[in-house]
């Protein structure tokens, strides 16, 4: 069944023009929701903790900077922006404290609602507007009068006026200019993680090292290697982005597209699907994002070291090399506000 898409003429802007909404956190999502609104007509502080690098930035693009709990006991809609891990804490000190009856408690992502490390109180309205593209392209967008498209939920409904608010908010950030697409914590949330997990960032570069390597182990040049599985990966990835895969095979040689349809089914197989589905249960029964936190919480030992053996991959060492020789590549994502 298809989702249910809501535009600007669907939304009633007014709704969240007469609310005093806070924004914690002011980073990729935060700084282009917080500006955002505001260009909208919002009523919009945002909160942030005293050491924290954002400040300076939310201040200097004009914005009133309290602390969380200070932003949180002004507003009567918070929306936390800060990283997932950090929400229980933030919500617990800051946020629950100050959630009296009626107010809107707002996320860019289900999880702690999801896996119930989040509970907030039956009388206030739960909701998500996540935006489907990182924050410096939401807010550049907005900017230039359209809008990334967004996901719209609603958890609990307090004041029966819940999807009406969010879908103001959403409005607000430009995200019914390009279409609100109604859906659940639950679906968001577990489809989220499937897609980063299985596909666009643990399958793409798990491919990409393992194509990469057994090149390199053939006997085949580094840096012949890092164009044919990661440099040229955009090329094929922007033609599937904007025509999906049929694009792409319309636009590779026969030879490749040959390739593709009697090869790749061999290295995507039966086997790897069975592990996906193993993954999707996983994330499902609660199995990932309780091993996450625990991680987070025990100071992170397995992702540093993770995270340590990942940028010592060999193809790191080539592209930096290669990267450096490619004046258009290699550019700091810049700010946009
Ligand atoms: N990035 C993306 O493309 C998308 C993200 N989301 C979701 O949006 C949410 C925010 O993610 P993202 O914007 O990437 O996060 P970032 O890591 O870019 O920014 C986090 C911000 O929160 C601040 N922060 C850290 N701890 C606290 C705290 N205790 N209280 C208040 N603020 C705090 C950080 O401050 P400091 O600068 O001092 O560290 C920073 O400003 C997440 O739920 C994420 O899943 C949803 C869709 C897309
Ligand atoms: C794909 C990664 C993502 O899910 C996202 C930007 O949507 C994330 O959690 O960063
Ligand atoms: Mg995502
Ligand atoms: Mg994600």
């Amino acid at each position: 069944m298809s989702a249910e898409v809501f535009y600007d003429d669907d939304a009633d802007l007014s709704l969240i023009q007469g609310r005093k909404v806070a924004v914690l956190g002011y980073g990729s999502q935060g700084h282009a929701h917080a500006l955002s609104l505001r260009d909208s007509g919002v009523d919009v502080r945002v909160g942030l903790p005293e050491g924290s690098k954002s400040r300076a930035k939310a201040e200097e693009q004009g914005l009133r900077v309290l602390s969380p709990a200070e932003a949180s006991a002004e507003a009567d809609v918070i929306m936390i922006l800060a990283p997932d891990t950090a929400q229980r804490s933030l919500y617990a000190e800051s946020v629950e404290p100050h959630l009296t009856a009626g107010k809107a408690l707002f996320f860019g992502h289900g999880l702690n609602i999801r896996y119930g490390f989040i509970t907030p109180p039956a009388d206030v309205d739960v909701a998500m507007v996540a935006p489907k593209g990182p924050g410096h392209l939401v807010r550049r967008q907005f900017v230039d009068g359209k809008g990334v498209p967004c996901l719209v939920a609603v958890e609990q409904d307090a004041t029966g006026n819940a999807f009406a608010l969010a879908l103001a908010y959403a409005a607000g950030i430009g995200g019914t200019r390009a279409g609100a697409i109604k859906t659940t914590f639950k679906e968001e949330t577990e489809t989220d993680l499937f897609g980063e997990q299985a596909v666009l960032c643990g399958g793409a570069s798990a491919l990409v090292q393992t194509g990469f390597e057994v090149l390199t182990e053939a006997g085949y040049a580094p840096e012949i290697a890092y164009f044919e599985c990661l440099h040229e990966l955009k090329l094929i990835v922007d033609l599937m982005y904007e025509g999906g895969i049929a694009r792409m095979r319309y636009s590779v040689s026969d030879t490749a597209e040959y390739g593709d349809y009697s090869r790749g089914p061999r290295v995507v197989d039966a086997r790897v699907k069975e592990e996906m589905k193993k993954i999707l249960a996983e994330i499902q029964s609660g199995e990932f994002a309780r091993e996450w936190i625990a991680e987070d919480d025990a100071g992170r030992p397995n992702f540093t070291k993770l995270r340590e053996q990942g940028a010592a991959h060999p193809i790191e060492e080539t592209g930096q090399k290669l990267r450096s020789m490619m004046s258009w590549v290699d550019r700091p994502i810049t700010e946009t506000a």
